[in-house]
């Protein structure tokens, strides 16, 4: 890692980002739960608490779940959650609102996701149904332009609710113009050169619109012979609204199939014949950066040809949740992975690293700090 000094990135500052997460998005967040979902009166109590825990209370971890030992976090007991760093902040607060829910607890809403209504409404938007229609015309062009669409469509697919579409020029021309650092044809020859006996891992981000493309995108690789095999890391239970879980994972898969697409059942032939793995490590939702991940896990990154991280909580436990200087070269910050990795993130936190300094100076002098959390810019960087 490099300047380990660079300041972790916490939620005390009323004016920063990670403060109106905790003090707007995640109250927002428990009313969205609650209304559409018809949970009992005790878990609505809980719910109610837990709201007015997390904006006047201190993180109150419950004695039997192991989860906070499990990941050493049951030192921030008593603190006030404004007080955290921003990883463990949110992190303690999805497990919280899981145990409101009655999601660990053994009885009728043991496993029930809370936030499973919004991931299945995702899937049956009109554009995502006009996303299905266009693998038809996309199935038409040459080989290196469905790659290049199916990587846009997986890394725009990021910030799905913004409404972005995989499948115009125009489209695919206006998120080039919004990319902050461009790895891309590196990143496409690592994918296609032609080795067709590696091992691909991709780890999921959020699941409904961006599953989709990263199903697709996962499909492509296989069925052109550039993958013989490809694990796809999931949550092992819902976290951070909708980040992708087995369930959600098959969803996607019966979705794509219900529409009688072509890759809805290569897909479904691919997880049946074991070409494409299911992985769902309990690291996956730890507060904790990918430096400090487990042995078993490392040494599965270390087996792949290359590692394909999606998303913006990836990222930031990719690189380290810290306030880096932009420039920090991408290498540098991920010199610890065991293996060729490439991140694929629309920018939605204020974390950043492998900026040129001409780069960081057009968007400062433009926006100030805006672009680093508005999910209009995105960036595909690659450490081989
Ligand atoms: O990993 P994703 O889905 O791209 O983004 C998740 C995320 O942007 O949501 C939070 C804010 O609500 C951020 O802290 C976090 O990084």
């Amino acid at each position: 890692m490099p300047d380990s000094a660079a300041p972790v990135i916490r939620s005390d500052d009323p004016a920063s980002f990670p403060h109106s997460v905790l003090a707007e998005r995640h109250p927002a967040l428990i009313r969205k739960v609650q209304d559409a979902t018809p949970y009992d009166p005790q878990q609505r109590r809980a719910l109610d608490e837990l709201l007015k825990n997390t904006l006047e209370g201190v993180v109150a971890p419950p004695a039997d779940d192991a989860w906070w030992d499990t990941w050493n976090v049951r030192r921030h007991a008593g603190r006030s959650w404004f007080s955290l760093p921003f990883l463990a902040a949110e992190s303690c607060f999805y497990r919280q609102l899981l145990n409101a829910v009655g999601y660990f607890t053994p009885g009728p809403w043991q496993g029930v996701d809370p936030f499973r209504p919004f991931k299945l409404a995702e899937l049956d938007t009109p554009e995502a149904a006009a996303e299905l229609t266009a693998l038809d015309t996309l199935a038409e062009q040459p080989l290196p332009e469905q790659l290049k669409a199916l990587l846009h469509g997986s890394l725009w697919g990021n910030r799905a609710d913004l409404g972005f579409r995989i499948q115009t020029a125009e489209e695919g021309a206006a998120a080039h113009s919004q990319l902050v650092a461009d790895d891309s044809e590196l990143l496409s020859t690592l994918l296609t050169d032609g080795s067709g006996r590696g091992l691909l891992c991709l780890v999921a981000d959020n699941a409904g619109r961006e599953l989709i493309p990263d199903l697709l995108l996962i499909d492509h690789l296989l069925a052109h012979g550039h993958f013989d095999r490809a694990v796809l890391h999931l949550k092992p239970y819902p976290y951070f609204v909708s980040d992708a879980t087995t369930a959600d994972t098959l969803d996607a898969v019966r979705h794509l199939v219900a529409a009688k697409t072509a890759a809805g059942q290569r897909l479904w032939s691919a997880l049946s014949d074991g070409r494409l793995i299911l992985r769902a490590h309990p690291f996956s939702c730890a507060p904790l950066p990918y430096a400090d991940m487990p042995a078993d896990l490392r040494d599965e990154f270390a087996s792949a040809d290359l590692t394909l991280l999606k998303g913006d909580l990836n990222y930031r436990r990719l690189v380290g949740d810290r306030l880096w200087p932009p420039t920090t070269p991408f290498a540098a910050a991920t010199a610890y992975f065991p293996g060729p990795v490439a991140a694929l993130r629309t920018l939605k936190s204020d974390v950043i690293v492998g900026l040129d300094a001409e780069t960081e100076a057009a968007l400062v002098a433009a926006e100030g700090q805006r672009w680093r959390t508005s999910g209009t810019r995105a960036l595909i960087q690659v450490r081989v």
